[in-house]
């Protein structure tokens, strides 16, 4: 029998397969790790948008948590989209008793499209009962603004706004993305090992739907894997630059990228 890691991502879906837990769990499959979902919302939702958003009753978002738990203990998880307070509240009940489980919190607010996914109350309850909860949280640009009030214009605002957020706010580390910055798409990590920055060139491409849930789930399956959140950021880093690189022709809009494009050779891989 073979040994492997399990990882659980609590999120919302996308039927068109690109972001949520459809994305975290092509995610785990290729970063050789067994991958789990606990539903949290279900999006109607393509590549131009968001149409409607259910969520699912907060007492099976519990009884989902607590089906994984009970039979396979995951090396990790992963929350994305958490939209209601009290489903952020209720998330946090059950993963504190956990806390020996690393947990990697992206805190989706709005989709690429810019539509909202996460109700105004909600933000308060992230940061007071989640965000400590953490060994890494992974907001983008808008919503590492939001959860810290500091306004990034540049690397070196990506910089403090880390800081902020584990200095002052509670989470072990914080990378800070870059994707919606200009120039290359470099992010900042800060841990207790201090700041390093994660450079990649920019790919010219709009079909980058699903990049941050993709860069979240795979920083999970290496933290289930056991190694360092310096390592598990930086292997991360360069899966999503390849899936990235390697456009795909799918959908109208902002598509979805290739996840696996790590198995490509550099020469396959269509820019
Ligand atoms: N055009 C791009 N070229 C290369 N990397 C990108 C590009 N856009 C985003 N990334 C990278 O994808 C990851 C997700 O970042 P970002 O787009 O900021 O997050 P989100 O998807 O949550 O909005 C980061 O590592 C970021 O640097
Ligand atoms: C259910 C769900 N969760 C998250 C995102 C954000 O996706 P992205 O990774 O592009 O920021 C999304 N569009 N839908």
């Amino acid at each position: 029998m073979r040994n492997v890691p399990s990882v659980l991502s609590i999120a919302g879906t996308d039927p068109t397969g690109g972001a949520g837990i459809h994305a975290d769990l092509k995610t785990f499959q290729e970063r050789k790790a067994y991958g789990m979902a606990v539903v949290t919302s279900v999006v109607a939702q393509n590549t131009k948008g968001v149409q409607d958003v259910w969520h699912v009753p907060v007492d099976m978002v519990e009884q989902q948590i607590r089906a994984v738990f009970e039979d396979i203990r995951p090396g990790a998880v992963k929350t994305g989209m958490i939209a209601t307070p009290e489903m952020i509240e209720r998330v946090a009940d059950l993963l504190e008793q956990e806390n020996d489980v690393p947990l990697v919190i992206d805190p989706v607010m709005v989709a690429t499209s810019g539509d909202s996914l996460m109700e105004q109350e909600s933000l308060d309850l992230m940061k007071k009962r989640l965000l400590p909860l953490s060994a890494v949280i992974t907001p983008n640009r808008q919503e590492a603004e939001v959860l810290t009030g500091l306004s990034i214009e540049n690397i070196e605002t990506a910089e403090d706004a880390a800081k902020t957020l584990v200095d002052e706010m509670g989470a072990s580390a914080a990378v800070v993305k870059g994707g919606h910055l200009t120039g290359d798409a470099t992010d900042v990590l800060y841990s207790e090992d201090g700041i390093e920055y994660l450079h990649a060139p920019r790919t010219d491409t709009n079909h980058t739907h699903g990049t941050g849930c993709s860069l979240s789930a795979s920083i999970a399956a290496e933290l289930a894997r056991k190694n360092s959140i310096k390592t598990a950021v930086s292997n991360s880093k360069a899966f999503i630059s390849k899936a990235i690189m390697d456009t795909l022709e799918i959908g109208k809009g902002n598509g979805p990228i290739n996840h696996w494009a790590s198995r490509l050779s550099k020469e396959d891989i269509m820019v």
